[in-house]
């Protein structure tokens, strides 16, 4: 009798662009496609940000519940003690591209995966990925983590240039933009992602944000970290370009099914914390004590920066406010330490009136009730995480596309206030004293319709269940 070889299961490679951000999603759709039951998972982590995770979260312990799922690391090309920060952006680049591509290369031709991979999930910014895939025959389907607002507006770049409107011509920065359709009537200069303001079109960020959109169409797909009802309009023009689209969120906000030992072993928790820097609980203690709606809680995330000049201004703005804060100030996060004794005076004056942490367990912070507002810098996880607590935001984008993003917070969902390229005590204490006190009730009644919404398309037979749940069909579909 001739013995059937039991056909080995699907297994999805998921590499993520070796950020804070883009690590948190992709960890976390690593995990839904555990839960699937039938799918093995490779999670391709740089050694760096392995190393950290390890070392500042549980994901090792969380992550064997799933017998299916393995960490593999791959080398970013940078020695270890360098600091990946965001002044030194183009060094990780040029290490992604001259390092960690020919690795990748190697491993997804050479079979150094414990079983065949029959699937790549890779961050839109890996452009790379999809040529290596293509070269060993391998389907691959690319995940955008930036908003899809931001990213509709990247791929209008060509669009923007063939009319003139990028490069800009004169410096007002609030002259309407044209050329993204859908956005014409609220978008001007200052929201496009801040590489439209170069004055030389072969920048390298402007260049890879523009062979990103070169290649995400030629891929078997395009999972993004959204829910239908939050963005219908962006969805159907990136639909145009990008017709297999999987809108799977808020990833951060997928119920996860914990086994009985999990639950037996580990006190319930709110959120699963995969941060690459230690996060300091004592700011819930503190938090714990302090009145209902009180706080303003004030993030740039894991990649912006501010000058000390800057830092001064935001303290000033803040204490003037009156309103207590709880504030991260992320280590390597301001430039220039020249006036770093003013701000331990500063420190010394208002520590009666708020918390300073290196890095706080977010998801946490923002559903504890004292908090009542969050500064933030945009950034699309900490947009949707506010969204999903019902916190109103007061936005000071940094980069890419956070500009965007502030955009449609303010004009888009009416959900807070855009404060982009401002950074003035008086205005900072104006908008701060406006969303506590003033317009706070009025941004949650958005929230609580919006995030209505979210929870329907993630409960059965929602939008965004469905999208995975089509997702994971593809991939076992894919299987060689
Ligand atoms: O003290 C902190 C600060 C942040 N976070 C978490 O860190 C993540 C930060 O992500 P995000 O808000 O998206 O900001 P960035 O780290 O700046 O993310 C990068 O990646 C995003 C897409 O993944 C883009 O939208 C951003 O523009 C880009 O800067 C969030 O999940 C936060 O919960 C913490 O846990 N503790």
């Amino acid at each position: 009798m001739e013995h059937q070889i039991p056909p080995s299961p699907p297994h999805v490679l998921i590499f993520p662009l070796p950020l804070q951000g883009p690590i948190k999603c992709m960890l976390k759709l690593a995990e839904l496609l555990c839960i699937s039951g039938d799918i093995d998972v490779t999670f391709l982590n740089t050694q760096h940000n392995h190393r950290r995770l390890l070392q500042y979260t549980a994901v090792e312990s969380r992550f064997s519940a799933y017998p299916q799922f393995r960490f593999q690391t791959v080398s970013d090309g940078l020695p270890d003690d360098h600091p990946r920060s965001t002044d030194r952006l183009g060094d990780l680049l040029k290490g992604l591209w001259t390092v960690t591509h020919p690795n990748f290369k190697e491993m997804l031709s050479s079979g150094s995966f414990d079983r065949p991979v029959t699937c790549v999930i890779a961050d839109g910014a890996l452009t790379f990925a999809l040529d290596v895939a293509e070269e060993v025959g391998i389907p691959l389907i690319y995940f955008e983590t930036i908003s899809p607002c931001g990213l509709w507006t990247y791929f209008c770049v060509q669009k923007l240039i063939d009319a003139g409107e990028i490069p800009f011509q004169g410096d007002d920065l609030d002259a309407p933009i044209q050329s993204v359709p859908g956005m014409e009537d609220f978008l001007r200069r200052r929201d496009l992602p801040s590489f439209c303001r170069t004055t030389d079109l072969n920048d390298p960020i402007i260049q890879l944000a523009m062979g990103e959109c070169r290649q995400v169409p030629r891929s078997r797909g395009l999972i993004l970290n959204t829910f239908e009802e939050l963005d219908r309009p962006v969805l159907s023009h990136l639909r145009s370009l990008c017709p297999n689209l999987y809108p799977v969120g808020p990833l951060h906000t997928h119920l996860v099914k914990k086994t009985r030992l999990e639950i037996e072993s580990t006190p319930p928790q709110r959120a699963s914390s995969d941060s690459l820097w230690q996060e300091d609980k004592s700011c819930i203690t503190w938090l714990d004590k302090q009145p209902l709606r009180s706080v303003i809680y004030i993030s740039i995330g894991s990649l912006a920066m501010m000058t000390m000049e800057q830092l001064v201004e935001f303290w000033h703005g803040l204490v003037n406010s009156g309103v207590q804060f709880l504030w991260v100030r992320r280590p390597n996060s301001i430039v220039g330490e020249d006036l770093a004794g003013q701000i331990e005076e500063l420190l010394e004056a208002t520590k009666e009136r708020g918390c300073l942490v290196s890095w706080a367990p977010q998801e946490e912070v923002l559903a504890h009730p004292a908090i009542g507002g969050f500064l933030t810098h945009s950034g699309w996880n900490s947009t949707l995480e506010s969204l999903m607590e019902g916190v109103p935001m007061v936005c000071w984008p940094y980069f890419v596309d956070q500009h965007v993003n502030s955009r449609f917070v303010s004009e888009v969902w009416k959900i807070g206030i855009d404060m982009k390229d401002t950074c003035d005590r008086v205005v900072i204490e104006k908008m701060i004293k406006d969303l506590m006190d003033v317009k706070g009730d009025e941004f949650r009644q958005s929230m609580d319709w919006l995030s209505k919404f979210a929870r329907e398309s993630l409960s059965v037979g929602g939008s965004s269940v469905c999208n995975l749940n089509r997702l994971i069909e593809d991939i076992r579909a894919m299987k060689v």
